[in-house]
């Protein structure tokens, strides 16, 4: 995507090989700083305080990690040292997983002294294919879009909780890549953007996007969707993943279930956005075998942004000496999903589904 006219990646390796480059989503809407990743433990780092942010991001991060730590330790036991200390930063994005072991299974199979070069070579090849996967996602979801705007007569509001944009992503983002692939099509597009409690990807980041994009859209608690559904509203639903299930269950940001229960509830489509990489084959119920990321409780009792004189601040919100709970996401049952939008179709959120579009799955299963 474009920041002022110039065209961006939020990940992106620097020319020496020496570093790479990143997006400082922390400081987003009101700075943008990069943030350059030397080492290992700055891309660990980066992703547990959320410098990076998004599943397919913070698999194309802990690649560029691992091809970091292998400018140190080359080794068998280098890379396993380096792979753990990545999958130990979040839990639930599968995404992470996912590409430590295409990582880790490419360079035990590389002599020692070539690893280093070959990492960084299938890091940036696993970017470019997240690249053309959200690309895709972006077309086949815009068609949904265009075919209700078509029916309606008028713009097509759309729903999305957190930011599944292409700050989430390497460019163009899962849920929000439908409504920028609709809207360059010149689709009238409006976007309903969750400020997303308790970190508000959706009032900092997705507003952010969507405004330097010039996509129409609205910022709302997010105990407001109910409500503008109930009203009307609402013509469907869009939400990124963290971790889909074989069977369709999808595990999102903390209180996506709850805009799908509504979204059920006003018989109102709820689609969730992912590439291939966000499928955990593995897992056929979500609500049980999802690990949710349990966060810092100062996400909940603080508040950060920026005064009205400009400044970066801090401040407490929550009655001090309270407990608090802060689980990072929650996992929405396939009943509630309409359908998938993949890199390769649309498809119900099922076994059946998702088999049908990645039908070297049923094989291996
Ligand atoms: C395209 S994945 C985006 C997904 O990741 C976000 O979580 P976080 O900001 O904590 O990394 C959120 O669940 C988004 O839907």
């Amino acid at each position: 995507m474009k920041i002022d006219g110039r065209p961006y990646r939020t990940i992106f390796p620097e020319a020496d090989g020496q570093a790479v480059t990143v997006i400082d989503q922390t400081r987003l809407p009101f700075a943008f700083e990069l943030k350059r990743l030397t080492s290992l433990d700055d891309a660990a780092v980066a992703i547990r305080t959320m410098v990076v942010r998004g599943a397919p991001l913070i698999g194309v991060t802990a690649a560029y990690g691992l091809a970091l730590a292998m400018r140190v330790d080359a080794s068998e036991a280098g890379i396993e040292r380096a792979s753990a200390t990545l999958a130990a930063t979040r839990p639930t994005a599968i995404n992470l997983r996912w590409a430590l072991d295409r990582m880790a299974a490419l360079l035990r199979r590389a002599p020692e002294a070539e690893r280093e070069a070959l990492a960084f070579a299938e890091a940036a090849r696993i970017a470019d294919e997240d690249v053309a996967s959200c690309r895709a996602i972006g077309e086949h979801g815009a068609a949904i879009l265009s075919e209700i705007a078509a029916k309606k007569g008028g713009p097509v509001n759309v729903l999305t909780h957190c930011n599944a944009g292409w700050l989430a992503t390497v460019d163009w983002g899962t849920a929000l890549a439908p409504i920028y692939v609709a809207h360059n099509a010149g689709v009238p597009v409006h976007v309903f953007v969750d400020e997303t409690r308790p970190r508000n990807q959706g009032a900092a980041l997705t507003a952010f996007e969507l405004n330097a994009h010039g996509v129409p859209h609205t910022v709302i608690a997010d105990n407001a969707g109910g409500h503008l559904m109930q009203h009307g509203q609402v013509d469907l639903c869009i939400v990124g993943s963290d971790r889909t299930t074989a069977s369709g269950d999808v595990c999102n940001k903390i209180g996506t279930y709850l805009k799908a229960l509504a979204a059920t509830d006003n018989r109102i489509p709820f689609y969730a956005a992912l590439p291939f990489s966000t499928i955990d084959w593995t897992l056929h119920d979500g609500v049980r075998d999802i690990p949710i990321e349990e966060r810092d409780a100062r996400e909940v009792t603080h508040l950060s942004g920026r005064t009205d004189d400009g400044a970066f601040a801090t401040v407490a919100v929550v009655s001090p000496g309270s407990p608090v709970a802060n689980p990072a996401f929650d996992v929405t049952p396939a009943r509630l999903v309409t359908g998938i939008i993949t890199e390769r179709g649309v498809c119900e959120a099922s076994e059946e589904g998702l088999a049908g579009l990645y039908p070297e799955r049923r094989k291996a299963a």
